[in-house]
């Protein structure tokens, strides 16, 4: 499986506020870009932080390009969401697309089975986290050969400390949120080693609206 990385970041290398409240970063065109890599994709993961934070319902995509690029159907919505915390009546679990919770074992089971009453698909996968590459393998025997992920920082953080980003692409937005407890795009625990931090190879520079569009594809780890 594919995973690329999206988010829009301020200056100052900030996701939103300190209060993680969506803050509006990219403009129109960057927007109309990240419709595109929707309609690339087979689904579309973001953490529960994200969803607990912005609500997103992670619907809309540019069906033109999907069309161009031979994907059928619409992009299933992903939440990595260990202990079932996504609110039953979420915008990302409502509407005709498919959705699939990513949960763990400590999830309470009243919680899992609301969440399939209100038609999400459940993975279990992981003890008291979610096990990112059990569940990704999941995802891929369910046919999903490319996925694109929208954050947050905890997530994102996981993701590349399993080694399992191929690209990231990020908006740098003109404008400076600061705050040392604003979310960035790989919070977690951060790596200390210089042998363990992951590689980037800089494929691309765009500007678009305000702002620039940077392109990385990740270097394999040792
Ligand atoms: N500017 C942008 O492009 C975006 C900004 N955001 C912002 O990011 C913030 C939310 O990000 P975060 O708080 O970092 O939350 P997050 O969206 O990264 O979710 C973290 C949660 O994911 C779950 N999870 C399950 N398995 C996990 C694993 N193996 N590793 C890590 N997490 C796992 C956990 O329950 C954890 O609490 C909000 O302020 C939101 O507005 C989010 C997405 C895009
Ligand atoms: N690309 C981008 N630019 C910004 O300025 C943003 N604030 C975000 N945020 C993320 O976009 C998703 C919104 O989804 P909807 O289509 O509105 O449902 C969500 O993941 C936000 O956190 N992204």
């Amino acid at each position: 499986m594919y995973v690329h990385v999206n988010a829009a970041v301020s200056a100052d290398g900030k996701l939103s506020t300190r209060r993680r409240e969506q803050v509006r970063i990219s403009g129109d065109e960057d927007f109309a870009r990240v419709d595109r890599l929707r309609a690339e994709s087979d689904a579309v993961l973001v953490g529960v932080g994200t969803v607990l934070a912005d609500d997103p319902s992670l619907v809309r995509f540019d069906r033109e390009h999907r069309e161009t690029v031979e994907k059928s159907g619409v992009p299933t919505r992903v939440v990595a969401d260990s202990r079932a915390r996504t609110p039953p009546d979420a915008a990302i679990l409502a509407g005709d697309a498919p959705t699939t919770v990513l949960a763990s074992e400590v999830a309470p089971s009243e919680r899992v089975e609301t969440l399939r009453e209100v038609g999400a698909s459940v993975v279990v996968a992981g003890e008291d986290r979610v096990d990112l590459t059990r569940a990704f393998d999941e995802l891929e025997s369910s046919g999903v050969e490319d996925l694109m992920v929208e954050g947050g920082g905890e997530l994102v953080f996981s993701l590349f400390e399993a080694g399992l980003v191929d690209d990231l692409t990020l908006y740098v937005g003109s404008l400076v949120l600061g705050g040392r407890d604003a979310p960035t795009i790989a919070d977690g625990e951060g790596f200390v080693d210089r042998e363990t931090f992951p590689r980037l190879s800089l494929d691309g520079v765009e500007r678009l609206d305000d702002g620039v569009v940077l392109g990385w594809s990740v270097e394999e780890q040792a």
